[in-house]
């Protein structure tokens, strides 16, 4: 098992990561001061596969677990299924000394996630995901949050984790396309940062995709890597840690274009990828070759732009919700200046925004 720890002013927390690791969760709970009365949070799909054996892990080691399920999607963000949670969490009589588990994948991550910062106005969270998506971004860093009809995450705070728990062995029944989206997520860190992140999956796709643990250890390690040093350089993403966000307006916009149905996070995040980056080539600061290699990789993973159920003006109007915005005329937003280097530009207009989505109209 290796570990990473995540740096704060005030707080630290570690991220434990490895290949079937689950025998050891209750261990670290114990280390971590975690009450045996706790709360697990998870979805339909998570509980039918891993909640008898991890229920059984927990009570033989002495923990008295509550389980809270939601239905599985983008639309359990939201807060009608938060206000349910309070309910249970209420009824549970969880106390303020005590922990939620987020077991499952970023939504799940999100959600429990936001109830545990204002339940009683805070008590102890512990990330444990199950996708590949959670393992590398949406369980590290403290983003949680709920959606809103206008746009993508708009109700949230930051609240960290007491740690963070990634077994590898998860993945193994997680669906092709679900993976896809993490492996889109994993893209990002090597354009945004980390080159040889990159090289990697354009260069072991075949292995990546047959589930080569150690392999996917080493990229869930450097994804964690990169996207903790960011963090911790700017917790409340004044202004650096909006590289992590690259794709993700125009994604972002796309998913509430969509209503949050059709396409999964990931697979808005890859399209909001390939627009942004049409964007810096058009300025010229993105080489044909680095936008051309972007795109493959990208389109490798399957991706079709349901353009038919999707109308450019109201995606527009989502992403001037964005909360990357600080004036009404112009975006915030990290470019991609080569694979692995990314430069902060502050006037990134509507028209740009307009011309990348006629771009991506046109694909497929
Ligand atoms: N907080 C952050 O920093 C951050 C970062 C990235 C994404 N996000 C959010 O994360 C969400 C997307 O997360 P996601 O891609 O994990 O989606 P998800 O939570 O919807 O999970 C995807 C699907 O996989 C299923 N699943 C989960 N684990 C499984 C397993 N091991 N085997 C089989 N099935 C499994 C789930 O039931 C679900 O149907 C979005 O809401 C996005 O906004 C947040
Ligand atoms: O952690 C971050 O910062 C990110 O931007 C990571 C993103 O992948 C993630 O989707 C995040 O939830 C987006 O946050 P938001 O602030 O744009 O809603
Ligand atoms: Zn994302």
């Amino acid at each position: 098992m290796r570990k990473i720890t995540l740096k704060l002013k005030n707080i630290k927390y570690p991220i434990y990561i490895g290949n079937q690791i689950i025998d050891r969760f209750p261990d670290l709970c114990r280390k971590h001061g975690v009450k045996p009365h706790l709360a697990v949070i998870t979805d339909k799909i998570v509980a039918g596969i891993y909640l008898d054996e991890f229920v059984s892990i927990l009570k033989k080691r002495g923990f008295a677990p509550e389980i809270i399920i939601v239905n599985p999607g983008e639309e359990s963000k939201s807060l009608n299924v938060l206000s349910k949670i309070f309910t249970d969490l209420i009824q549970m009589k969880l106390r303020r000394d005590e922990t939620i588990v987020a077991f499952g994948g970023g939504v799940v991550g999100d959600l429990a996630g936001f109830a545990s910062a204002v339940y009683l106005r805070g008590v102890n969270l512990i990330q444990l995901p199950t996708t590949l998506l959670a393992m590398v971004d949406s369980s590290i860093g403290g983003k949680v949050g709920i959606n809103h009809k206008l746009g993508k995450n708009l109700i949230g705070s930051f609240y960290h984790p007491i740690f963070v728990f990634s077994d590898v062995n998860f993945l193994k029944t997680l669906p092709k396309r679900e993976f896809m989206c993490g492996l889109g997520e994993v893209v990002k860190y090597g354009i945004i940062m980390d080159a040889e992140i990159f090289k990697i999956i354009e260069s072991n796709f075949d292995n990546i995709l047959n589930l080569d643990f150690k392999l996917m250890q080493t990229l869930v390690f450097r994804s964690i890597s990169v996207k903790s040093s960011v963090v911790q350089k700017d917790e409340k993403e004044k202004k650096f840690r909006m590289i992590l966000n690259f794709g993700h307006t125009i994604g972002h916009g796309i998913e509430a274009g969509l209503n949050y149905r059709r396409l999964k996070h990931g697979e808005a995040i890859m399209f909001g990828m390939i627009g942004e980056s049409f964007i810096a080539f058009s300025r010229g600061i993105l080489r044909e070759k680095d936008f051309s290699r972007m795109r493959n990789l990208l389109f490798k993973m399957g991706l079709v732009f349901p353009k038919k159920f999707l109308a450019k003006d109201v995606i527009l109007k989502h992403i001037g919700y964005d909360k990357k915005i600080f004036s009404e005329q112009r975006l915030n937003m990290y470019l991609p200046m080569k694979i692995g280097k990314m430069r902060f530009f502050n006037d990134v207009s509507f028209g740009e925004i307009e011309r990348a989505l006629d771009f991506l109209f046109n694909q497929n």
